[in-house]
């Protein structure tokens, strides 16, 4: 039998999303990681490679400005540059260990870089809505400037259920941050952003 080191970390992670659905992991990314992760997004940003995010999966394309205001581009792990492989390894490390303990079938992932304009939001939503009940986890790590201020809109805000009554948890993103869910059964939203907001989400899935 293999013998897995025990990653106190990961442990923390896996007992959150147990108790409650959800984790918060500060630095999951150190602030270097965070820099060449941002300016590799933006690096592609200014070339013009985003596309604005459709509602639904490939085969039912709708762009909804009235539901999501964001601009993507999906990563591609084969192509990865150097920021983008430090970040693929960190994910497949997890996952790895993810498989290895909790028995969770992670078999593929998919990952994009998000850019929300000012003045953009993304509205509440479940992230299986998209015909994709292969989601499991939605991971969402988090790539803007140090100072970012409360004031700059955009918190991501994931609805709980309290015995019956609903509760809403507020999340900053505040660079180096990492949110990790329960895809199928948290709702969640973006606020509007008054200033442009970064970040890399992506999915787990099983099968
Ligand atoms: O950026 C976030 O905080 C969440 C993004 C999100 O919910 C999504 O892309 O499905
Ligand atoms: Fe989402």
């Amino acid at each position: 039998m293999q013998i897995i080191e025990e990653n106190p970390l990961y442990e923390k992670i896996i007992s959150d999303l147990l108790e409650q659905k959800y984790s918060i992991i500060e630095n999951f990314f150190d602030p270097v990681q965070v820099e060449q992760l941002r300016n590799s997004l933006m690096e592609k940003y200014e070339e013009d490679n985003f596309k604005k995010a459709a509602i639904g999966n490939r085969t039912n394309e709708v762009i909804a400005r009235s539901i999501r205001g964001d601009f993507i581009l999906w990563l591609n792990e084969a192509k990865a540059e150097e920021a983008e492989k430090i970040f693929f390894s960190k994910i497949n490390n997890f996952v790895e260990y993810l498989n290895k303990t909790c028995y969770l079938g992670i078999l593929h992932k998919e990952f994009h870089y998000a850019l929300y304009p000012e003045g953009t939001f993304y509205k509440r939503h479940l992230d299986t809505f998209q015909n994709d009940d292969r989601r499991k986890l939605s991971l969402v790590c988090y790539l803007n400037e140090q100072d970012w201020k409360p004031e700059y809109g955009g918190e991501l805000v994931i609805y709980l259920n309290d015995h019956g009554k609903e509760i809403e948890k507020i999340i900053y993103p505040f660079p180096g941050r990492v949110v990790i869910f329960e895809s199928q059964i948290l709702e969640h939203e973006v606020k509007p952003v008054k200033t442009e907001r970064l970040s890399i989400t992506g999915w787990l899935k099983t099968r």
